[in-house]
Parts: structure tokens; C-alpha cells; sequence
């Protein structure tokens, strides 16, 4: 008698793959041979200055944007939860963060309420959005993007307008979301120190990828440097040594990333 096992599912399989991704807009190439894999459980940041084509790539993964050039893999029924740079409210629009996260969204109350809490605002449920400070809004964004309960959570500048201890919190409390939910995240940012300390995995991107790794091979690399000018890896050892005393965060570590010049 003969018998068939399905193979188990891959858990580690890229949530999103992309191979050798292009995007042109009109004649400007903003995206070129991009390459890159997003993972359960892990978080990675994109780091570049401004229009290096960070929140093009996020639009990509989030299938958005077509690119013209190369192949995006998604999970079959991956859950995206997105939380955007920024959103415009209508100002005389009476709307509380309750109101807000029940806009289209099939969640119940209880789930709303327990979204807010996970993210600490359950305070604030009853406020009206317009009265929220730049990080209460931020917190709530992310309990919106937590009812989809995503497989990947996609965050456009998530620390804007926060303050450093807000911004930590902030990144303390993804760090949980993905602990607790197994879900990978995909981060961007141009705000580098306390996204270093937060990160496991780093892009650097000016329209193609300059260099990647962990954090500590990235901020050693030439190509971050050089995008990065005075954040040497001395001072940003400052942040990523609270959360790693394993490491000689003077000495010289195997390049395990990998760079191209310009
Ligand atoms: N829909 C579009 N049509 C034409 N050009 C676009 C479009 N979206 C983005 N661009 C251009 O693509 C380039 C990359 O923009 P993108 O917003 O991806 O950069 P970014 O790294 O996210 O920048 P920032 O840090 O300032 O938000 C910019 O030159 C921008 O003007």
C-alpha cells in the first residue's frame, strides 16, 4: 500500500521576494535590479535620503506599483497591514480613534478596543482624531493595520513627528508585534539610530541597493558611510550595543553583507 505526505509548509519562505525588480516613471529609472526577501518574524529597514525610491519600493511589495522589470513572489493570501507616512483627515469631520479603526474594517468593537490597548491607547478610544498628538496618531495607524492581522506589516516613516523616547517606545512595541505575531515587518526610515537598534536586517537604498546586512555590517560598510556621512560605526555602536553585549563593537566583524560602489 502506497501513501502520499503533503510537504509541510515552509514557514521560513519570503513572505515577499523580489528578483532583479526595475521601476521607471516616465524616462527616470527610481528602482534598479532590486533584489530582496522579506521573512517571517524578521524586520527589515530601508534606509536612503530622500528619493532614493523607499516608498516606490514599499508601493512595489504592496502591489501598488508594477515594476517594468523583473518578478514580485507574494505568499498565496499574504495579509498586508500598512500603515502610510502620513493621512488627511478632514478637519471638521467629528471622528474618534474607534470611529476611525471602524472605517472600513469588518473588526468587531472588541477587537477594535483590544487593538488600541495592544498598542497603548486604549485611553484613547473615545478622542477624536484631530485632537491626537503625532504619536497617539502613529499608535493608533498601527492598531488599524494590526486588525488586518497581517502576515506583514509595511511602515512608511512610522517614527515621524515622534519624539526619541516616543520613538523607542514605538520601536520597543514593534519589536513585540512581532514577537507576539510572528509576522514580518518591513521598515522605512531616514532616522537611522534608533532604527539600527531596532532592526534585524538593513537596506541601503539610492535607487539600487548600495549595501545590506545586519546592522553592525552595515554601519561598517563604506557605501553607508558614505550615504551617511559623520554616523560612523563607533557612535552607532552607542546604540546597538544595549541589546547586544556579545559583540567587540570596536573590532573588525566578517563582512557577511554585501555592497556595490557608484
Ligand atoms: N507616481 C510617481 N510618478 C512620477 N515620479 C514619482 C512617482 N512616485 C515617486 N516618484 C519619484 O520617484 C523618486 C523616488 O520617490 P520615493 O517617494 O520613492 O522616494 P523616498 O525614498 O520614499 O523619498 P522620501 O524619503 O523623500 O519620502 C522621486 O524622484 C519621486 O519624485
Amino acid at each position: 500500500m502506497s501513501q502520499s505526505f503533503a510537504a509541510p509548509p515552509d514557514t521560513d519562505a519570503p513572505l515577499v521576494a523580489l528578483r532583479d525588480v526595475s521601476v521607471r516613471f516616465g524616462t527616470q529609472t527610481v528602482l534598479e535590479e532590486i533584489d530582496l526577501a522579506l521573512r517571517p518574524g524578521r524586520i527589515l529597514t530601508l534606509l536612503g535620503p530622500n528619493g532614493a525610491g523607499k516608498s516606490t519600493l514599499a508601493r512595489v511589495i504592496l502591489g501598488i506599483v508594477t515594476p517594468h522589470q523583473g518578478q514580485v513572489t507574494r505568499r498565496p493570501g499574504l495579509r498586508i497591514g500598512y500603515m502610510p507616512q502620513r493621512i488627511k483627515l478632514d478637519d471638521s469631520l467629528p471622528l474618534t480613534a474607534d470611529g476611525f479603526l471602524a472605517l472600513g474594517s469588518a473588526g468587531a468593537t472588541r477587537e477594535r478596543r483590544n487593538a488600541l490597548a495592544r498598542v497603548g491607547v486604549a485611553h484613547l478610544r473615545r478622542r477624536a482624531v484631530q485632537q491626537l498628538s503625532g504619536g497617539e496618531m502613529q499608535r493608533v495607524l498601527l492598531a488599524r493595520a494590526l486588525l488586518r492581522k497581517p502576515d506583514l506589516l509595511v511602515l512608511d516613516e512610522p517614527a515621524q513627528g515622534v519624539d526619541v523616547a516616543g520613538q523607542d517606545a514605538l520601536y520597543g512595541l514593534l519589536a513585540e508585534v512581532r514577537d507576539e505575531f510572528g509576522c514580518g515587518i518591513l521598515l522605512i526610515s531616514h532616522d537611522l539610530h534608533l532604527v539600527m537598534a531596532a532592526t534585524d536586517d538593513v537596506i541601503c537604498l539610492h535607487r539600487h541597493i548600495c549595501c545590506s546586512g545586519t546592522p553592525d555590517v552595515v554601519s561598517r560598510d563604506p557605501a553607508f558611510r558614505d550615504m551617511f556621512p559623520g554616523h560612523t560605526a563607533t557612535n552607532l555602536a552607542l546604540y546597538t550595543h544595549e541589546h547586544d553585549h556579545e559583540h567587540d563593537l570596536q573590532g573588525n566583524i566578517d563582512c557577511a553583507g554585501h555592497h556595490h560602489d557608484h
